[in-house]
């Protein structure tokens, strides 16, 4: 047997391992990495998140990547070179947190990584008929193994592909695993550059489990804030929003797309949500005289109303959702308020604190999930094609050497 396989066979046969989950997501704002204890498997995983940072990238990364990223053209030449590039710096990011914590490399049973997506097009958004879903992920694993002397697993979303997914959302699979609950049906809202959510009946049957996109979380707000404001990534606090006043006919132009019409499960991205976007609808409706607070006040309205609306139709199949909210969107005080304002059928608004994971690190936590299942998952525990879940084991094993 070979010394690699014969390594992760033992380290499946562990009644714990050490992942470090990797998840650098469309915001573009740094790579989250969790390393995480994960002990057994399938609905008996338990994860204790030793550690967890986020390393920013720098403008040198963002300028990069954006000249690919949600491109429909773009130099082939720069996606080519960029593919291992990120794999390296990604490893490299790896071994400085390690060596910051103080923790072994040596003691890694592997790490997770989801690499940049650099273009996501399902079906519904791209119509050739020849042609099924499609979605890219750069930064190779291989490199990251390399670099970092550790087993990576990675490129997940393409098997889900195969099987006859969109390759996303994957996070229903670990929150399926981790986050159901026999006492109360529950909502897990992720909110980063893209909101989707996950539905977990509160009878623990699978078949009621769904997960989809909802559309933008925080893509167009940080891609406004970031053109019309030097050095700003985000709205902080939602300062500027919360000095704006909504223009109801550009929100209602925001809202009316083909998007918003199909049935969930549906994933999408910038590629639909994006600057080009935000100006055909202001063309439409005559509103580039604006302010950039009332662009902003609008934005975030619209992101709080196609989420609400994602919400409120789960709430019509179970009473009492609770909702368990995470990624970056969280620290938008205004966005979380009209949440609440929006979703009185909704019973509360936590986050996945309240259920043991900070709601930073959860979809670093969930590559380690899926890392895991790869390596020591016994069965499928979701297999629903209806809802867009293929059952099927995702990631590719890179070796070190
Ligand atoms: N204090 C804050 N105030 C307002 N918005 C914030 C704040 N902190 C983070 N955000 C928002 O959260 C974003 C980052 O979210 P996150 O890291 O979850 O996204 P991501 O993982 O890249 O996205 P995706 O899940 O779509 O891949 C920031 O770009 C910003 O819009
Ligand atoms: C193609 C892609 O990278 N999609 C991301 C993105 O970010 C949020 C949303 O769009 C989600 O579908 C997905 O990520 C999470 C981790 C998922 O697959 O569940």
């Amino acid at each position: 047997m070979h010394p690699h396989i014969k390594a992760l066979y033992n380290s499946a046969q562990k009644p714990s391992r050490l992942i470090i989950g990797l998840m650098s997501g469309t915001s573009l704002d740094g790579l989250d990495v969790a390393l995480c204890k994960v002990t057994g498997a399938g609905l008996n995983t338990h994860i204790e998140v030793l550690n967890f940072t986020t390393v920013d990238y720098n403008d040198d990364y963002k300028t990069k990547i954006k000249q690919v990223f949600a491109k429909r053209e773009c130099d082939l030449e720069l996606v080519t070179l960029l593919h291992p590039w990120v794999g390296k710096l990604h490893g490299d990011m790896v071994n400085q947190c390690l060596a910051k914590w103080n923790i072994n490399p040596a003691s890694i049973d592997v790490i997770a990584s989801h690499g940049q997506t650099i273009y996501h097009c399902p079906q519904s958004q791209h119509n050739h008929k020849s042609f099924t879903n499609g979605t890219l992920q750069i930064g190779d694993s291989d490199q990251i193994a390399v670099t970092t002397d550790i087993t990576t697993i990675g490129d997940f979303r393409q098997k889900h592909i195969a099987a006859g997914g969109e390759g996303a959302p994957l996070a229903v699979y670990g929150d399926y695993l981790y986050f159901s609950s026999a006492a109360e049906s529950r909502i897990l809202l992720n909110m980063g550059g893209i909101a989707n959510l996950t539905f977990l009946p509160k009878n623990g049957d699978a078949n009621g489990v769904f997960s989809s996109d909802i559309g933008p979380g925080n893509t167009i707000m940080d891609a406004y804030v970031q053109q019309h404001f030097k050095d700003m990534h985000y709205d902080d606090g939602a300062k500027i929003a919360k000095a704006g006043k909504v223009n109801t006919p550009l929100l209602n132009a925001l809202c009316n797309n083909a998007f918003f019409k199909l049935p969930m499960p549906k994933t999408t991205g910038p590629e639909v949500f994006n600057l080009a976007y935000l100006n055909a609808a202001q063309q439409l409706t005559n509103t580039h005289h604006l302010s950039h607070e009332d662009i902003m006040a609008t934005l975030n309205t619209f992101t709080a109303t196609v989420i609400a609306n994602a919400l409120n139709e789960c709430a019509e199949r179970a009473q009492n959702c609770v909702v368990y909210a995470s990624g970056g969107g969280i620290h938008n005080p205004l966005l979380m308020a009209q949440l609440t304002a929006l979703c009185p059928r909704i019973k509360a608004f936590k986050n996945t604190d309240d259920l043991g994971i900070n709601p930073d690190a959860k979809e670093a936590v969930l590559f380690a999930i899926l890392a895991n299942e790869c390596l020591a998952g016994e069965q499928q525990h979701l297999s629903n094609t209806a809802q867009g879940i293929a059952g099927v084991t995702m990631g590719k094993v890179s070796f070190a050497d």
